[in-house]
């Protein structure tokens, strides 16, 4: 497990992380979340030891990072990495050299990742002979290739169409599988919201809600509910304790301000009219990333 603990980084004057902490588990896919500016990058460079902190520490199993578990890591950088004048393959079987593993082994796990990319067909092309979005599964391929212990891919899924998100969310899931732990940071929320088990919310430098996807909808779920009656729904919000949130004609949302009441309204609502439709409103991570990062 990775583990970042009170992690502060000023650039001049300016305090662009305030004492962060949050961990990323074995086998668990962690989405990074953050408006622009927000600390994501920083973080993961950070992380890889790119960039030093000003203080606290990053630690992997309880013990602080050395260069060489930094080398077993796979990272995809912001800037991006690779050679545009080499070819894929080429490119592939040098970094797993790079990070010490055999050449046949470097060959092999170079075919495999190819595949699963889909860039075999590719694989003795120049990497600028590559449309933005192949570039981008190469770019993917290359900090897998050592078949790295941690990943950590920042923004993995800008510029790829949706074919591809999901070829390269398989190949992720599939490293998570494997026991890896993987952090991803993304502007595309519904790709996150499929993605991760974890979700760590980062604004202005300071870590806004971390831990599992599920509880973090559960704490944030405001007691939201869709109602849909026969009649005008409008003359709900007369009942004690509801609120109207949107109203169109027979189709309410209500936010019930205390959830254990619910079977009260249901029951009151059926009193008056038959009742079509009643159902909690789960959030949307977009909702629970705006009611927390904004
Ligand atoms: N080398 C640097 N020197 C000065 N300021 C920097 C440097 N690197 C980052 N910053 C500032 O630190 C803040 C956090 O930047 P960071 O790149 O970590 O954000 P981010 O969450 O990754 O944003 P984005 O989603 O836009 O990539 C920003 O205000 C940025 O301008």
């Amino acid at each position: 497990m990775l583990r970042v603990a009170s992690v502060s980084r000023t650039f001049g004057d300016r305090r662009v992380l305030h004492d962060i902490s949050f961990a990323i588990e074995a086998g668990r896919m962690t989405g990074f979340v953050g408006a622009n500016g927000a600390g994501k990058t920083t973080s993961m460079r950070i992380i890889l030891g790119v960039l030093a902190a000003d203080s606290g520490e990053v630690t992997w199993d309880g013990a602080p990072l050395t260069r060489t578990t930094r080398r077993s890591f796979g990272y995809m950088p912001e800037e991006r990495g690779l050679y545009p004048k080499m070819k894929i393959r080429e490119q592939l079987v040098y970094l797993g050299r790079l990070h010490g593993m055999s050449a046949p082994a470097a060959r092999r796990s170079s075919d495999d990742l190819l595949e699963q990319v889909g860039l075999t067909e590719r694989a003795g092309d120049t990497l600028d002979t590559l449309s933005l979005g192949n570039q981008q599964r190469a770019q993917i391929a290359a900090a897998l290739v050592h078949d790295p212990v941690m990943l950590v891919l920042d923004e993995p899924f800008s510029g790829l169409d949706p074919l591809a998100v999901d070829v390269i969310v398989r190949v992720l899931r599939d490293r998570a599988a494997r026991g890896v732990p993987v952090l991803f940071s993304s502007h595309q929320l519904d790709v996150v919201e499929r993605l991760c088990d974890d979700l760590v919310i980062i604004a202005d430098g300071t870590i806004r809600a971390a831990g599992s996807r599920d509880s973090l909808r559960r704490q944030h779920a405001s007691p939201r509910y869709e109602l849909v009656v026969d009649t005008d729904a409008g003359w709900v919000r007369d009942l004690p304790g509801v609120t109207i949130v949107d109203l169109d004609g027979a189709r309410a949302v209500i936010d019930i301000h205390s959830p254990s009441d619910d079977q009260e309204v249901l029951r009151r609502v059926l009193e008056r009219e038959p009742v079509r439709a009643f159902r909690p409103i789960v959030p949307s991570l977009a909702e629970i990333f705006r009611e927390i990062a904004q």
